[in-house]
């Protein structure tokens, strides 16, 4: 190929693999789904090969008369004179259906190849389909192709490179002569400016009316008027309206060519039909969902993912871990009996301070953290008479909570005894790994850093990063379960079950694909709204959608689980959550439907349902990544620098008139962290959540600092927690957080508030960038607030009241609730659903093979 530059659309119906051959080819990693409409916007790149030849993926869509907006994006492109040939891609095992695009996409002028897309699945099935039988009635190349094994690509190319050079030609397809007539008339009558190729285009477009063509040719009037006469005479003869009639004739060409071209093995009923049968059931179908949802919710967060979780949280970004289990059991028995010997000592030195014995040099040595003076200081102490008679015991509880406390004696013969026992050093006890605390300590501590600097980077940066990429095994778990559910093409069948849901309360099975999206991240769900063509239904997926959690929120679920019901009880909790987002969709959904701003009958909702495969294991690891890998992006950028600013405004303070560093002015005071500027600030706004039970600073630090970004909560948390030395006493990062709030029912309604509420940054930018208006993004994100706030103080009121306090606040949830379930359960007003008849949404299978 010579150096000029290259343009090549490829176009297709929805879900036939254009970004799956667009990634193929370019190395790019384009989001592929097996549903339709998985790509809204179009995507450009170089090809691999050849890097003088851009490539653009466009949305799909079925044809080019456009209704919603990614329609209107593929057809702009596609006139807009910049590619230099399409890539018409159809999926070869529904030719009827893609065959009615790829006519109009010939008729255009432009140099097409046809591509034939899953040539693996057509030759699975048995159907024959004749190539160059097709070739010879659409008038271009057609290419048998497979973008997911990547055979036939060569072959697809050298066909683009010879249409580019070759000369430019009308379509070889015809319709009915009497239409052939009146469009040779129409003709006629263009401006001598249109190209030869693309009159046949045109002359379709004006007899179609489409406005757009009419604007672009600048007819003068005259002209327009003797377009209506014709077309109009037309539709007397044909008794039927323009639009069909083009249609009509396009359907009689395809079955035409289909006889042709086509030999389908007799047919049987195929596994994936099979399938179907069962999951999209009118009564199984629901259930099943739910049971794979809970089955997804539960593998990643309460199982396999929780223990990797614990052991990065725990171990990794705390205080270390042994190799060999051994070691592990021979340091804690260790550890355990210093333990005990410090309690001793401690006992003692206390009797012992009690009758009067001076005990300071025992406690200097103690703070200077010098060992062998502190257990000189305990022979001198023990050496004085007053002291020598102390004979009493004291308690001592283990670590394990579960474990009796042990009683332990107190004397000087016990305390000196005591004071030769050393602390176990972990690397004496086999092959050890300190946590990375501890080593960037090391680090720092020798580079002669200051406290507030090993502050900064252990308690704020480490502790608060760490703890976000403590989560990466959970979200990995999760990420594999989604993926594999949404390219094998059973999340395509849960939007057509859950259509049947959200059609009783007049949405469309179309807003649930977003959601869908949701699941993994907010800001493309809200984007793949735009396939929905009403607008009064689009604003409200758009403003319901991200009630779904998205994975920087499966860490808050797992510190809830966490939280909520200890260590391995009932962990069955954590998939609740994931269930709580969809009944905010759907709950929102009924009671917005009900007023006047969102009244209207559900768009018809047709979709094809893709054959069941299994995905790609490059796709899949692919899709994997990029989740993951967005999201340690994430954790050491955007959360990296709200650790830092969070750390900087819980260590610095006011403290008794002077402004400084808390640990320096506040020293020796425990809850320090208490006259930070983050503890006023929070403080200032605690009232607001006072209701829902958490009023704490630091809970409404934390979901403030979660409006940033959800991970912010969590990081927000092991910071406050590390530098008010929380989790130093207590092992785990889960239960130093639970004991923040004051009862199990405000750690709820903490979580579903930071569930529900507005979500990050980055999806309201999008909400806005999608509302395109300032007014409805304040509506969205108010409703999201609001709503996120009746639920959480609904859910801490009445874990109260099922406890015996009742307050004010009481019957403000009791109204609310009333008012919630009176607009659930009322009917649909009058009127709001228009007067047209009930349309009905369509399934339609597309032929499968197993
Ligand atoms: N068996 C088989 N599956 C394929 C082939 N090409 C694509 N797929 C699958 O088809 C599904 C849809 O692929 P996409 O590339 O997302 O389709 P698309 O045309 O970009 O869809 P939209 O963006 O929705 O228009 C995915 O599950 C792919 O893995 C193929 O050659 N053979
Ligand atoms: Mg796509």
């Amino acid at each position: 190929m010579a150096a000029t530059q290259l343009h090549i659309a490829l176009a297709g119906n929805p879900n036939c693999g254009k970004t799956t051959l667009f990634n193929l080819i370019t190395g790019q990693n384009g989001y592929v789904g097996n549903w339709p409409g998985v790509t809204v916007e179009k995507k450009e790149a170089k090809l691999s090969s050849d890097k003088n030849v851009t490539i653009t993926d466009l949305p799909g869509i079925y044809s080019l008369s456009p209704y919603s907006p990614e329609e209107r994006v593929s057809r702009d492109y596609l006139m807009s004179g910049e590619p230099d040939a399409v890539i018409q891609l159809l999926d070869a095992t529904n030719l009827e259906r893609n065959l009615y695009l790829a006519l109009q996409v010939i008729e255009t002028g432009l140099p097409v190849v046809v591509a034939l897309n899953m040539a693996d699945l057509v030759e699975r099935s048995g159907d024959k389909i004749d190539t160059a039988a097709l070739s010879r009635s659409l008038g271009c190349p057609v290419v048998m192709i497979s973008a997911l094994k990547n055979t036939g690509i060569d072959e697809l190319f050298s066909q683009v490179r010879s249409v580019v050079s070759a000369q430019a030609k009308k379509p070889a397809h015809h319709f009915d002569s009497a239409i052939e007539d009146v469009l040779d008339q129409l003709e006629a009558l263009l401006p001598s400016s249109v190209p030869v190729e693309k009159r046949r285009y045109y002359a379709v477009k004006l007899f179609e009316r489409d406005e757009q063509a009419q604007r672009l040719l600048q007819l003068d009037s005259k002209t327009i008027e003797n377009i209506e006469e014709i077309v109009a005479a037309c539709e007397r003869d044909c008794e039927d309206d323009a639009e069909s009639i083009i249609t009509g004739e396009r359907y009689a060409v395809i079955a035409h060519i289909i006889d042709e071209c086509l030999r389908r093995a007799p047919s049987q009923m195929s596994t994936s039909e099979k399938i179907d049968r069962v999951v999209t059931n009118r009564i199984l179908g629901l259930p099943i969902f739910a049971a794979i949802m809970f089955a997804v919710y539960f593998l990643a967060i309460s199982t396999f993912g929780t223990s990797a979780t614990d052991f990065t949280n725990d171990q990794i970004f705390d205080a270390g871990w042994f190799v060999l289990g051994q070691g592990r059991e021979a340091y804690d028995e260790a550890a355990e009996n210093y333990g005990e010997a410090q309690a001793q000592i401690d006992a003692f030195i206390e009797a012992a301070d009690e009758r009067g014995v001076d005990t300071a040099a025992f406690t200097e040595a103690k703070d200077a953290e010098d060992a062998d003076a502190a257990a000189a200081a305990v022979k001198t102490i023990a050496a004085d008479p007053q002291a020598a008679s102390i004979n009493t015991t004291t308690e001592y509880q283990p670590e394990d909570e579960d474990a009796e406390p042990v009683e332990l004696a107190v004397s000087a013969k016990a305390a000196v005894g005591a004071a030769a026992v050393e602390e176990p050093d972990p690397s004496d006890f086999g092959p050890f790994v300190p946590g990375i605390p501890s080593i960037v300590e090391g680090w720092l501590k020798s580079a002669g850093a200051s406290d507030l600097v090993i502050g900064l980077v252990n308690d704020g940066a480490v502790a608060g990063v760490g703890a976000v990429l403590g989560f990466i095994p959970q979200m990995f778990v999760l990420f594999v379960l989604l993926t594999f559910l949404e390219d094998c093409g059973y999340m395509a069948r849960v939007a057509f079950v859950m259509d049947r849901v959200f059609r009783r309360f007049g949405l469309s099975g179309k807003s649930f694909i977003p959601m869908l999206v949701s699941t993994g991240c907010g800001v493309p769900g809200v984007l793949s709204t735009k396939t929905i063509e009403n607008e009064r239904d689009r604003r409200m997926t758009v403003m319901t959608t991200t009630f779904i959690p998205c994975g920087a929120k499966l860490p808050i679920i797992a510190l809830l689980m966490g939280a909520l019901v200890g260590d391995n009880k009932a962990n069955w909790i954590a998939p609740l959550f994931y269930f709580l987002g969809v009944i905010a969709v759907i709950g929102s959904g009924i009671m917005l439907k009900k007023t006047k701003i969102f009244a209207g009958r559900p768009t018809p909702f047709v979709m094809e349902l893709p054959s069941y495969h299994m995905p790609s294991p490059r796709s899949w690891v692919l899709h994997v990544w990029e989740r993951v890998s967005a999201y340690i992006k994430k954790a050491f950028t955007i959360i990296f620098a709200s650790t830092i600013v969070v750390w900087f405004l819980s260590n610095f303070g006011v403290y008794e008139g002077a402004f400084g560093f808390l640990p320096d002015l506040a020293e020796g005071v425990d809850e320090f962290t208490d006259f930070s500027i983050l503890a006023m600030l929070s403080g200032a706004l605690g009232w607001i959540f006072a209701p829902l039970g958490f009023e704490s600073w630091q809970a409404t630090a934390m979901s403030i600092t979660g409006l940033v970004a959800k991970e912010n909560v969590i990081a927000t948390a092991a910071s406050i927690l590390h530098i008010s030395g929380a989790t130093e006493h207590d092992a785990s990062l889960w239960t130093a957080f639970g004991q923040m709030f004051p009862s199990v029912g405000a750690v709820a309604a903490f979580g579903a508030f930071n569930l529900l509420c507005a979500p990050c940054f980055a999806a309201m930018g999008t909400i806005r960038a999608q509302m395109n208006s300032a007014k409805w993004t304040a509506i969205a994100l108010g409703y999201e607030c609001a709503f996120a706030w009746v639920i959480g103080l609904m859910i801490n009121q009445f874990y109260l009241a099922a406890n015996g306090v009742f307050s004010f606040w009481t019957v403000v949830a009791v109204i609310f609730a009333a008012l919630i379930l009176f607009q659930l359960f009322r009917p649909m007003p009058k009127g709001a659903w228009g007067e047209d008849e009930e349309e009905h949404s369509h399934l339609s299978v597309g032929k499968s093979a197993a």
